[in-house]
């Protein structure tokens, strides 16, 4: 609950405003409430009406994407580019492509980047975008074809300094590859209108691996906390997409043992761990569903309509990979029965408020998504750096810089929650951290 009456007025204005937005919403009760300590020490926030400039995105950008099928009707989807916040850089966020894609999801997603972007510390504003395109059983010319019309419209408002789009769900580098092809045609060939691009068009080496990697990097610096490590450690991943799969791989390479993985039509439990060649094969090469892991690994076990989350085994560590809203209260309290000591978010709000409620109250430690995912947009702010220099980077030196990156991260949150008096809250210290950084920059630019 707000106490502080400024940031009520805050909350009731952007509910006036965006009344059926719930996705929105509640990425806004996450942070309002965690930045009040924030906002009661630093009068230049209401002084200047920082918040009432920052929840209101600077631009949202709808359009119609008319695309031929493979029998040669058209279909017509709904665009978005949400260019939440410029304060420290351009846009920088991914595209979606997913059937539940609307406003309230792209708008929660474009509030979060703009944090999740400035804890980075790297020069990139806060952005998102998307479709509610399914890609899910489309041929590759059906896919090309979407992307050249999407890019039709987003062409006039992106660009290297201006937003700098990359994947999110559903969007990997083949839809990068003819989203650039496109944006090539039309406009010119500049390498940093995109991220997460192929290798073969200047895409960077390591962002592939970037968010899962990081992922696992930020959970290393706070074990290292309590003097312990991923060595020997039992981890629950949902997902089984680019987050999901390079977390199981990072975990794995730094000693512990990944169990489970999940698609939206089921989950696997595989106590020998998750053999990420296969499921690389699987997910990456054949684009099949999960349920043929278990056809073909002897120790696994497919559990069919089901989510992670109700999976009553032990483990340590918990990592959500796939989508919003995949733990609720009920899986929480699962969760912590199974004697999971950290939940760290991989996809971009997981866990709902009630859980991340639950998990607070029951002493886990909880890493939320804009700071402990936080890895894949910083080396896509990297790949805008090589694309600059017109210089590729080594896998390892791409790689070395995540890897401190996500320690600064993690420290910044723990030191900022200690300071405004939240030891252990990495929510509290996240916001801060983010929102902070963003504020003074608006400040310095004269509020715009
Ligand atoms: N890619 C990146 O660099 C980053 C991604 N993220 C976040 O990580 C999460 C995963 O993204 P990413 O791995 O890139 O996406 P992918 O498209 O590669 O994979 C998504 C995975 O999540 C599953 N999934 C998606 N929607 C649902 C749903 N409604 N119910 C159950 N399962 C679902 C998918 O299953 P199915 O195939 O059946 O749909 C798939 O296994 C998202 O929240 C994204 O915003 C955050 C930071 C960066
Ligand atoms: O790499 C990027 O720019 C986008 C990453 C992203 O969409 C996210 O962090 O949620």
């Amino acid at each position: 609950m707000l106490k502080n009456e400024y940031l009520k007025t805050i909350r009731e204005r952007i509910q006036r405003e965006n009344p059926y937005q719930a996705e929105y919403l509640q990425a806004v009760d996450e942070f309002l409430p965690s930045i009040e300590v924030y906002v009661e020490q630093n009068p230049q926030i209401e002084e200047n009406s920082i918040l009432e400039l920052l929840m209101q995105a600077e631009r949202v950008i709808k359009f119609r994407v008319p695309w031929q099928d493979d029998q040669g009707k058209w279909q017509v989807n709904r665009g978005y580019r949400i260019q939440f916040n410029s304060a420290l850089g351009p846009y920088k966020g991914g595209l979606r492509l997913h059937p539940t894609v609307n406003e309230s999801i792209m708008k929660f997603l474009g509030f979060e980047q703009v944090f999740k972007n400035s804890l980075t510390g790297l020069p990139i504003g806060g952005g998102k975008g998307g479709s509610n395109f399914d890609p899910k059983g489309k041929s590759d010319g059906e896919i090309m074809r979407f992307c050249q019309s999407f890019m039709l419209e987003l062409q006039n408002y992106i660009g290297p300094d201006t937003d700098v789009p990359a994947g999110d769900i559903g969007v990997g580098g083949r839809e990068i590859g003819y989203l650039f092809g496109q944006y090539k045609r039309i406009q010119q060939y500049s390498s940093g209108t995109l991220t997460g691009k192929p290798l073969g068009i200047w895409g960077s080496l390591a962002r592939t691996e970037a968010t899962g990697y990081g992922l696992a990097y930020f959970v290393q610096n706070l074990l290292k906390d309590y003097q312990d490590s991923l060595a020997g450690k039992k981890v629950a991943v949902s997902g089984s997409g680019n987050v999901a799969t390079y977390a199981i791989e990072k975990v794995h390479q730094l000693g512990a043992v990944a169990v489970t993985c999940s698609d939206s039509n089921g989950f696997i439990y595989d106590e020998q761990g998750i053999d990420v060649a296969l499921l690389k094969e699987i997910k990456e090469v054949k684009r099949g569903r999960i349920s043929e892991y278990a056809e073909r690994k002897p120790s696994a076990k497919y559990f069919s309509n089901e989510s992670v989350w109700t999976l009553k085994e032990s483990y340590d560590i918990a990592l959500p990979c796939a989508t919003q809203n995949e733990i609720n209260e009920v899986s929480a309290k699962i969760i912590i029965e199974n004697g999971a000591k950290i939940v760290a978010e991989g996809a971009n709000m997981p866990s709902t408020l009630k859980a991340v409620k639950v998990f607070q109250e029951n002493g886990v430690l909880f890493c939320p998504a804009k700071a402990a995912n936080a890895g894949g947009v910083a080396v896509s702010a990297l790949e805008m750096a090589q694309n600059s220099q017109r210089l590729p980077w080594t896998f390892e030196k791409v790689d070395g810089k995540l890897e401190k990156i996500m320690e600064d991260i993690y420290v910044t949150c723990r030191d900022t929650a200690k300071t405004y008096g939240h030891a252990g809250n990495l929510v509290i210290g996240a916001n801060i951290a983010g929102f902070a950084r963003v504020a003074d920059a608006m400040i310095i630019q004269g509020l715009v």
